[in-house]
């Protein structure tokens, strides 16, 4: 049975305004729940295409050709969570504002849905009862806020941007492991980036492979990673350290 794609991008281009082309005739389509990963070099264009299917280009940056076309709303994780946040203002108060606005409750009810979101991504208690401010909690506790904001907009597409980057390699693995419970619990979709395909490996069942701007090869996870068509792709894969845990562990790709 073929589902009907809830994301569909065609051909789309994007430029600088000095008429730069940055991103060249991009396509692919996103179903219901599924996890899709766009990898690649730094600068190949991977941020930006998020930001267009987001509908938050940067400035000095415009949409030249192509369409997107979306059935459902999307919302955001960004790469750096301190700066997602407003650093004087306690983060219970600024996921609350977000609830009471995208939720349309009555404030009362946006802290109680608010406090419930926190616990789900498992942060402290000690949130509930005393104002914490962004630069009183560790990177890792901010990006949960952080991924707990996107949430309260119940999006149908969760787009990622690099999330864990910041973050040391074991609170990586917590945030990914919180997202992948999530998506099975909540249903969303997810557009993942990430230079990291080794995270890519384990999130996504189709890769989007990007570089200088322009998509090199895309396809289902293990088939592109086992016979990637493209020497592009081969040596990302070969970038790959440390190949021998890979190997043997459930990352393995052959
Ligand atoms: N506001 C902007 N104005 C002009 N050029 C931009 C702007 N933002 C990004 N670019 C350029 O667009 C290209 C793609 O950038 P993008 O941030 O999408 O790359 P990326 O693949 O996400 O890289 P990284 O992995 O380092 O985040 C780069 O050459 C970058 O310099």
């Amino acid at each position: 049975m073929t589902t009907q794609p809830i994301l569909e991008v065609e051909s789309l281009t994007l430029a600088a305004k000095s008429q730069e082309k940055l991103v060249h005739n991009i396509s692919f389509s996103l179903e219901r729940g599924e996890s899709l990963g766009l990898v690649g070099e730094s600068g190949s264009g991977k941020s930006l295409t998020l930001r267009a299917i987001l509908g938050l280009l940067p400035r000095g940056v415009e949409q030249t050709g192509g369409t997107i076309r979306s059935k459902v709303s999307s919302s955001m994780v960004f790469q750096d969570p301190r700066g997602a946040l407003d650093p004087l203002c306690p983060v219970v108060k600024q996921l609350t504002e977000v609830v009471y606005y995208r939720q349309k409750t009555t404030h009362k009810a946006a802290r109680t849905i608010a406090l419930e979101l926190l616990e789900r991504l498992g942060l402290p208690d000690s949130l509930r009862t005393k104002d914490r401010y962004p630069g009183q909690l560790s990177g890792g506790q901010c990006q949960r806020v952080v991924i707990a904001m996107a949430l309260a907009c119940k999006p149908g597409i969760l787009l990622c941007d690099e999330p864990t980057t910041a973050l040391d390699v074991t609170v990586q693995q917590q945030i990914m492991d919180t997202i992948t419970s999530l998506q099975r619990e909540l249903g969303f979709a997810m557009v993942f980036v990430t230079h990291n395909l080794a995270i890519a490996a384990n999130l996504c069942s189709r890769l989007v492979v990007m570089k200088q701007g322009r998509m090199i090869e895309h396809g289902e996870t293990h088939r592109l990673l086992r016979q990637p068509a493209e020497a592009y792709t081969q040596m990302l894969i070969d970038s790959v350290l440390p190949l021998p845990e890979l190997e043997g562990g459930r990352t393995s790709w052959n």
